[in-house]
């Protein structure tokens, strides 16, 4: 999880500035490094890249009380949200059970609504900005109002699979979910695979099709998975599906590039 070598003290400044935003930005992001995240807050815990292999720990006093977690079950989560996380929260359980971690098993992923407080270099953001910054999925104080949603991770089949209750904030055409809503919800869960291949990464391209609308208050699910990596560029496959899978709401590709942290300086 080091992002680049900074050549001068000036820019190692501005790398550390940013690689503590990146830091809360795989928290909230939801990027799991095996079940050892599982098991762990966020801010103290050790994670692992997926791609090297390496432990890094992550800064314990970057959030300076414990911090939300938005994956947990909520009072506005209906049957069907509940049902489907303890699907795939009790099958990422009984893997931790004397089983060797092969990446066999779903992991869920915390997820945090904040990062660019920790900006301390302040970059080019204002201090009321940094302080004010919110995750734009996770800015909505009232449950239930917006979006629900927890995203699962299966290593072995490069798959993520978000399960998404859309709230009544969210609506488009009348008693269904805006499309703007469900493509936010397609680069978040798209963004996190990508980002668990290669952090930090940009959506460069998003495609989707809408093949029928979702109702208001359903609960979907969203399933990703890896098409092919080319470089630095990461091309993601997505489908919305109904959560019996008979009816296909959406369909999506998604193109991610690899970035450095000066790319984000720029302003
Ligand atoms: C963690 C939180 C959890 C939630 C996750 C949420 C994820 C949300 C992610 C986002 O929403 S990011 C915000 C929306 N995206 C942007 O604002 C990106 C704006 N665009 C850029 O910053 C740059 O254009 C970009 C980083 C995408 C690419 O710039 P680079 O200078 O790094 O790329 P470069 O031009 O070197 O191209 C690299 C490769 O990508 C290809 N490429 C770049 N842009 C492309 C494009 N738009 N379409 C197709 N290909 C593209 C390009 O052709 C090339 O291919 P080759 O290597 O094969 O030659």
């Amino acid at each position: 999880m080091v992002f680049f070598f900074a050549q001068s003290l000036s820019i190692l400044e501005m790398a550390r500035s940013v690689s503590r935003i990146f830091s809360g930005f795989r928290c909230f992001g939801s990027l799991p490094f095996g079940n050892t995240q599982l098991k762990t807050q966020c801010p103290s815990v050790l994670f692992r890249t997926t791609s090297e292999r390496t432990v890094v720990q992550v800064l314990p006093s970057i959030f300076s009380r414990k911090p939300r977690d938005f994956s947990l079950p909520n009072s506005s989560w209906g049957e069907e949200m509940m049902r489907l996380y303890n699907y795939y929260n009790s099958q990422s359980e009984e893997a931790t059970e004397g089983q060797e971690d092969h990446g066999e098993q779903w992991t869920r992923l915390p997820s945090y609504n904040r990062s660019l407080k920790y900006a301390t270099g302040g970059v080019y953001l204002s201090k009321i900005i940094q302080s004010k910054a919110r995750l734009f999925t996770r800015n909505i104080r009232d449950p239930g109002a917006a979006f629900e949603y927890v995203v699962f991770f299966r290593q072995d089949k490069q798959r993520c699979v978000c399960v998404f209750q859309a709230g009544h904030l969210l609506e488009g055409p009348p008693g269904h979910v805006h499309g703007g809503a469900i493509a936010t919800m397609i680069d978040t869960v798209t963004g996190t695979h990508a980002s668990l291949l290669s952090a930090p990464v940009m959506t460069a391209n998003l495609n989707i099709n809408y093949r029928s609308p979702i109702p208001l208050g359903s609960t979907v699910l969203i399933e990703s998975t890896l098409d092919k990596e080319e470089g630095k560029k990461k091309f993601i496959l997505c489908s919305v599906t109904s959560t019996d899978g008979s009816r296909v709401h959406t369909e999506a590709t998604a193109l991610f590039v690899s970035i450095s942290i000066s790319h984000l300086l720029r302003g």
